[in-house]
């Protein structure tokens, strides 16, 4: 299966979950150091083909492909040049991720859940980091704060923006959704947990 089918399963799968309501969402995968593909701006994640995919190089410049690169091409970009190891970033708007964004402040710490395996650390004693960062729309100054958040940590396994959604990343689109999928069920976890303690 080549990038852009493997892009087009995980649009579907995040899709029937509910987690890219009305063309929410975006997916990209790194072709080589220099170039990335990512979904088109507007694709509905849950229906796309092989045209609603472009070729951007590591600025967000379009190279290849019809239309205008998703909105948060740059986000995308920063994720890669900071993290080499990574080959696929996954972008969704879940209930989990909007709604615990409302109600935390500066980031979400998780810990002593077994889950947390799933991000490659050997214990389920490892703290990890999910900042929250105010949402914008401009992107340029939103990935030089995503680059400030990511720089010198191993421990931040995704990112999200308030009111808005997150973002999770791996070595390659497999990868990057079972994270997803790990995340936002850790999510789920602290945001029944504050119900319950409120
Ligand atoms: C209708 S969703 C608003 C834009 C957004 O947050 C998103 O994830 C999709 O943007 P894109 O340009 O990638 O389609
Ligand atoms: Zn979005």
């Amino acid at each position: 299966m080549n990038l852009i089918d493997k892009l087009i399963e995980i649009g579907k799968e995040v899709h029937s979950r509910n987690w890219v309501p009305a063309t929410g969402g975006n997916l990209s995968a790194k072709i080589n150091e220099e170039r990335i593909i990512i979904t088109r701006s507007g694709s509905h994640k849950g229906y796309l083909t092989v045209k609603d995919f472009v070729v951007v190089d590591m600025n967000g410049n379009l190279v290849e492909g019809d239309g205008k690169p998703s909105a948060e091409t740059l986000l995308h970009a920063t994720v890669y040049k900071l993290f080499p190891w990574v080959g696929s970033v996954l972008h969704i708007h879940s209930l989990n991720s909007t709604l615990i964004s409302r109600l935390t402040d500066g980031q979400i710490v998780l810990e002593d859940y077994e889950l947390i395996k799933a991000f490659g650390y050997k214990t389920h004693r490892e703290r990890i980091h999910v900042p929250v960062l105010e949402n914008s729309q401009d992107m340029e100054e939103l990935s030089r704060l995503v680059r400030d958040v990511l720089t010198g940590t191993d421990k931040v396994v995704g990112f999200i923006l308030r009111s808005h959604g997150v973002y999770v990343w791996g070595k390659d689109p497999w990868d990057a959704f079972v994270r997803l999928e790990a995340l936002d069920f850790l999510l789920e976890c602290e945001l029944k947990l504050m119900g319950v303690r409120s």
